[in-house]
């Protein structure tokens, strides 16, 4: 057996800097900024950073260290975004986890592993992950929370209305299946029709990754009866209840912050403030670092050229049907119930 991770854990740059090499000071532009350790930048294709120089990241005793906040999101209620806006803040240092398929499990059962993919911090700042997949399987819960042997381990969740997660993830699904990596799984997948009656018609009639796909959001959620599917994913991921229950079963309440998602798209920067508290940094955000562009706020920050408006968010979406709407209101409106006595409080939009 595997032992447990100290949270003091850390692996220090010999070990570290085998796995990305660190950008020379030379070859730096005038627009680059140093925070932390890495260097930022932005330009007209994007946004990036690269590792500081060996020098640096010494000297400010770079390592990667065991996470002391982990995001265990719903996909499509703005964990990235949560997440991004983190990483602004000078205390932390935040990241997606690196996953693919079967990178999960391989990364959990090996305790050196899962430090490797943790980002460089420097003895001041927090490291956040964002790990909103655990979702798909929830089995490795256990295995996170006892392998990072910490009580004072904190958890966050972001939720918005389960049906507006479902209208985001509906126009999601449709953009990824049609990119070329999937063309193949979606031939296939396209042999698994799920309704023969749309077969002569030229309309996603699919099933893909949990989800059953059909040329509109209100065909998609209910199944070939007309009651809602709770087995395709666009329902099943926006009934939180069950996935907060089991979070709760190897996390105590007091450890996990449940914000609203809703919110955080009208004030981010009051929700930001929430998790401040929560993790137990400075307070750093405040309403004049975002801008409103579209729909959104976007964080224009000096320090950071990386920082703006994120890129395959927002996304244009049909209005759902006023009948389906008050129908999928009306269907997550009991495990909406539900999750508010399970967490003692109540969103926004429950
Ligand atoms: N400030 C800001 N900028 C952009 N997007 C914002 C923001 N705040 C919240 N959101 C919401 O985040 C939704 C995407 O959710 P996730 O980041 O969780 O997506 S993912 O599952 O990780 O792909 C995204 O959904 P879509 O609008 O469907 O793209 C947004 O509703």
């Amino acid at each position: 057996m595997q032992s447990k991770l100290d949270v003091n854990a850390n692996l220090h740059l010999k070990v570290s800097t085998q796995l990305i090499r660190p950008v020379n000071i030379t070859s730096l532009t005038t627009g680059d900024k140093l925070w932390g350790c890495y260097y930022y930048y932005g330009n007209k294709l994007g946004a990036s950073r690269n590792l500081a120089g060996l020098d640096v990241l010494s000297e400010i005793n770079c390592s990667r260290r065991v996470p002391s906040a982990i995001l265990l999101g719903v996909k499509k209620c703005g964990s990235q975004t949560l997440t991004g806006f983190l990483d602004l803040h000078p205390d932390v240092v935040s990241r997606v986890f690196p996953f693919s398929e079967n990178t999960i499990s391989s990364l959990m059962e090996n305790n050196d592993a899962f430090l490797k993919a943790m980002p460089l911090s420097t003895p001041n700042e927090q490291t956040f992950i964002d790990m909103i997949e655990i979702q798909n399987d929830p089995q490795f819960l256990p295995h996170l929370t006892t392998n990072l042997n910490s009580n004072t381990t904190k958890y966050l969740l972001i939720l918005v209305n389960p049906v507006a997660r479902a209208q985001s993830d509906y126009v999601h699904v449709n953009v990824k299946m049609k990119l070329p990596q999937n063309s193949k799984l979606v031939k296939r997948e396209i042999m698994s029709v799920w309704d023969k009656k749309l077969l002569h018609r030229k309309e996603p009639n699919v099933l893909f990754k949990g989800y059953r796909i059909a040329g509109t959001l209100e065909r998609s959620v209910l199944n070939a009866s007309g009651i809602i599917d709770k087995g395709n994913n666009l329902i099943k991921k926006g009934i939180y209840y069950d996935y907060v229950k089991e979070i709760l079963k190897y996390v105590s309440r007091d450890r996990l912050l449940v914000v609203d998602g809703e919110q955080f798209i009208s004030e981010p920067w009051l929700v930001l403030r929430q998790v401040e508290k929560f993790l137990g940094i400075s307070s750093y955000f405040k309403k004049s670092f975002f801008t409103k562009i579209g729909k959104f706020y976007c964080p224009v920050f000096i320090e950071r050229p990386d920082a703006g408006c994120l890129k395959g968010k927002g996304r244009k979406k049909k209005k759902i049907d006023q009948k389906t709407n008050k129908r999928l209101q009306r269907f997550f409106q009991p495990y909406n119930r539900k999750l508010e006595n399970l967490l003692g409080e109540k969103l926004s939009w429950m």
